[in-house]
């Protein structure tokens, strides 16, 4: 993908390329792809924050049950209000989801609150020096951010390799990816943004 000007234009390009990968087998290939980069990943200890795919996501469900089955535990996001931190509680698989603000399955009110370590987070672009396009609200950096003023959050983008961008607007509240990770390869993000280091398995 070329970087179209401006953060609106990139995103609605991003979006059409997401939602052109339409073969269920390639989806089933990339999720399956992602649990295993992500399970290769040295996790700090802690509890592990994912999401419940929306529309066209790459879908993390395979690696959410991975993770549990070595031990972690995890949380899924509840979104409030726009302008809000995301809340995340415990995710358990025999739990019944409710269908929160965006139409976005979430945890109830009775899951308790959790302060994840690790986040998986949707991109809708990503590009290789770490910089990411989300939605437009501002919540994983509003969350991002009230997290990291507690404790050291390791977040990790998710997405296709085809959401690639030569380049990403970036903006000023944005943080920093620690990790993106595709189908094809777990791309680190050192924290100075220069040297880049790509492990392909
Ligand atoms: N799966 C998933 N869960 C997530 C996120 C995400 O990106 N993916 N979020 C990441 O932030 C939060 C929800 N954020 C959202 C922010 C804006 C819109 C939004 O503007 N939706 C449009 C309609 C979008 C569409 O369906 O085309 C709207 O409501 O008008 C939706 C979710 C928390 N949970
Ligand atoms: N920590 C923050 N404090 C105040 N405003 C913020 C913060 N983070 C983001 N914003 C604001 O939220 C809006 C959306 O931000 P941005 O365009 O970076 O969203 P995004 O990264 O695509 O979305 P998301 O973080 O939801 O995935 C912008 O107006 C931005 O200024």
């Amino acid at each position: 993908m070329t970087a179209p000007h401006g953060k609106d234009a990139a995103r609605s390009l991003a979006r059409a390329v997401r939602d052109a990968i339409a073969d269920p087998a390639e989806r089933a290939h990339a999720a399956a792809a992602i649990r295993d980069r992500i399970a290769a990943l040295d996790l700090p200890a802690g509890e592990v924050g994912g999401y419940w795919p929306l529309g066209s996501e790459l879908d993390v469900r395979p690696a959410l049950h991975h993770l549990r089955t070595l031990g972690r535990t995890v949380a899924l996001p509840v979104s409030g209000p726009r302008g809000s931190a995301l809340v995340f509680r415990r995710w358990r698989p025999e739990d019944v989801l409710v269908k929160g603000r965006y139409g976005i399955h979430e945890p109830d009110g009775s899951s308790p609150e959790l302060r994840p370590a690790v986040l998986l987070v949707p991109l809708l672009a990503f590009d290789r020096r770490g910089h990411r396009l989300g939605y437009g609200a501002g919540y994983y950096d509003r969350t991002l951010e009230a997290l990291r003023a507690v404790h050291p959050v390791l977040a990790v983008g998710v997405a296709f390799a085809a959401q690639e961008l030569e380049a990403v607007p970036v903006g000023a509240h944005d943080q920093p990816l620690d990790w993106i990770v595709t189908e094809r390869e777990a791309l680190g993000i050192s924290t100075e943004r220069e040297a880049l280091r790509t492990s392909r398995h």
